[in-house]
């Protein structure tokens, strides 16, 4: 697995954030630093599609994200903590919109990454009656369970109680996790993980 990004160029109206980027990431956790406004988020957004690049060309494999955009995003899942998209679904509808997207999916596996951040009870609730925390984990949930290739998780503890922040670097860190997948996080504070490679912006 590796996530490939050349000569990428991004701005907003106001902000040139990146000028001829390139970055190659292969299997593993990547830590993504910068000071606040550095563009971390922004690049999360971009390598998952979430965002149009304004020039440059980026790979997952031999995926190439502006060729074939619908296979490259069933490849990756972007895990923002943004506000729901769709507010006016469910925990579980949220949830198996998602299975139906990515078709291979091992529900006992959500199921139990379900229990282990105790969202169960939550499942009949609407998404926006979850709290920040509990939203969080429903994303974390999703990123641990679905069958990607790239992840993408801004902040991955932001939010989390402590017994959360231990489960979550204990999954992450798993061997088999690290050799299938490429991992891309940003964190302000020292993730505690194995890895691959350190980027600063
Ligand atoms: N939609 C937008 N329109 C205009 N400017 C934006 C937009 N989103 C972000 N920016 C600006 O782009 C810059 C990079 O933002 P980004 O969120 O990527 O930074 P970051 O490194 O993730 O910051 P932080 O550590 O604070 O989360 C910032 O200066 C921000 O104000």
């Amino acid at each position: 697995m590796e996530l490939s990004i050349e000569q990428l160029t991004f701005e907003y109206a106001s902000h040139p954030l990146f000028q001829q980027f390139g970055l190659t990431l292969s299997a593993g956790i990547t830590w993504l630093r910068g000071e606040n406004g550095a563009g971390k988020t922004t690049l999360l957004k971009l390598a998952g599609g979430a965002l149009t690049p304004h020039g440059g060309r980026i790979w997952l494999d031999d995926i190439e994200l502006q060729a074939q955009p619908l296979a490259y995003r069933l490849h990756c899942y972007y895990c923002g903590g943004d506000t729901p998209q769709l507010p006016w679904l469910t925990v579980q509808e949220i949830l198996d919109m998602h299975v139906g997207l990515y078709a291979s999916t091992d529900i006992a596996l959500l199921n139990a990454q379900l229990q282990a951040f105790h969202l169960l009870p939550t499942l009949d609730q609407p998404i926006t009656t979850l709290s920040l925390g509990q939203h969080k984990k429903m994303q974390l949930a999703l990123a641990l369970s679905l069958p990607v290739r790239l992840l993408l998780i801004d902040e991955p503890f932001n939010g989390l109680d402590v017994d959360a922040v231990a489960y979550l670097r204990q999954q992450l860190a798993a061997p088999e996790r690290l050799a299938r997948q490429t991992i891309l996080l940003t964190s302000h504070v020292d993730p505690q993980l194995p890895l691959t490679q350190t980027v600063q912006l």
